[in-house]
C-alpha cells in the first residue's frame, strides 16, 4: 500500500481483506514519501503507486484523495493534505477544517464531496486506475470521533451522521474510497 496515512491504510486494508489480500504499507517498508507534483487525483495516485511498485518489486496500491467544496470551486481538492500541513511537520486537521469553514461560510451553497483515486501499479510499469466520489454537504461544528482527516465536517447526502459519527461499515457502504474500490475489484480482483 503506497501510503503513509494510517487512516487510509486501515480503510484500504479492510476493503482488500474481503478478497483475502493482505498488505504492507510504504511506511512499514521505509519507502520515501514521493512529492505529489500532479494536478489530478489520478495523476498523483499513479505517481505514488509506480514509485512504491518499482522500489518494493511488489504490486502497489496508491490512494490519492481529497475534500472539495462547491462554493470554493472544488478547493482544497488535490491540496487537501497541504491545507493541514504544519510548518514544522505533522498535520492539524482541526485548523484545516476551520480554514475550509471560514472560506466557505459566506456562501449559501454547502455542497461538498470527497474524491478517491485508487491506482494499482505493477513493477513493470503497468497501471490500472479508478476514481470514486461521495457527495454531501460540509457542516459546522465538526461532529464525531471516528474516521480521520476531514471526516467530522462531512455529512453525506441523505444521511443524518457525519463520516466521523459512522462506524467503519457505515462509512464503507457509501464512501468515495469504497466506490473507487468497487470498480477496482470488478476489474482486477474478481474471477
Ligand atoms: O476518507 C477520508 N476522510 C477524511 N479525510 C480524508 C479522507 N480521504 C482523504 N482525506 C484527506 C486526508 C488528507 O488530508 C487528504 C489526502 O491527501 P493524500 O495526499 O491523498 O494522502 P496523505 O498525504 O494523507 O497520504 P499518502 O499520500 O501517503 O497516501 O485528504
Ligand atoms: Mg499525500
Amino acid at each position: 500500500m503506497a501510503s503513509h496515512n494510517a487512516g487510509k491504510v486501515a480503510e484500504n486494508a479492510a476493503l482488500l481483506a474481503e478478497y483475502g489480500i493482505g498488505i504492507v504499507s510504504a511506511k512499514e517498508l521505509g519507502l520515501p514519501v514521493p512529492e505529489e507534483t500532479e494536478t489530478s487525483f489520478l495523476g498523483n495516485a499513479t505517481l505514488k503507486a509506480l514509485a512504491a511498485a518499482r522500489a518494493s518489486r511488489l504490486v502497489a496500491l496508491a490512494d490519492d484523495s481529497g475534500f472539495s467544496v462547491a462554493a470554493l470551486d472544488g478547493a482544497p481538492g488535490v491540496h487537501t493534505a497541504d491545507w493541514a500541513e504544519l510548518p514544522g511537520g505533522g498535520r492539524d486537521y482541526a485548523a484545516a477544517m476551520a480554514k475550509v469553514r471560514d472560506l466557505a461560510a459566506p456562501h449559501a451553497d454547502r455542497t461538498a464531496w470527497f474524491t478517491c483515486a485508487l491506482v494499482l501499479a505493477w513493477p513493470d510499469g503497468h497501471v490500472e486506475g479508478f476514481e470514486g466520489r461521495a457527495m454531501g454537504e460540509w457542516v459546522w461544528p465538526p461532529r464525531g470521533p471516528g474516521g480521520f482527516g476531514y471526516d467530522p465536517m462531512f455529512q453525506p447526502a441523505g444521511q443524518a451522521l457525519t463520516f466521523a459519527e459512522m462506524d467503519k461499515a457505515g462509512k464503507h457502504a457509501i464512501s468515495h474510497r469504497a466506490n473507487a474500490f468497487r470498480m477496482l475489484a470488478e476489474a482486477c480482483l474478481k474471477g
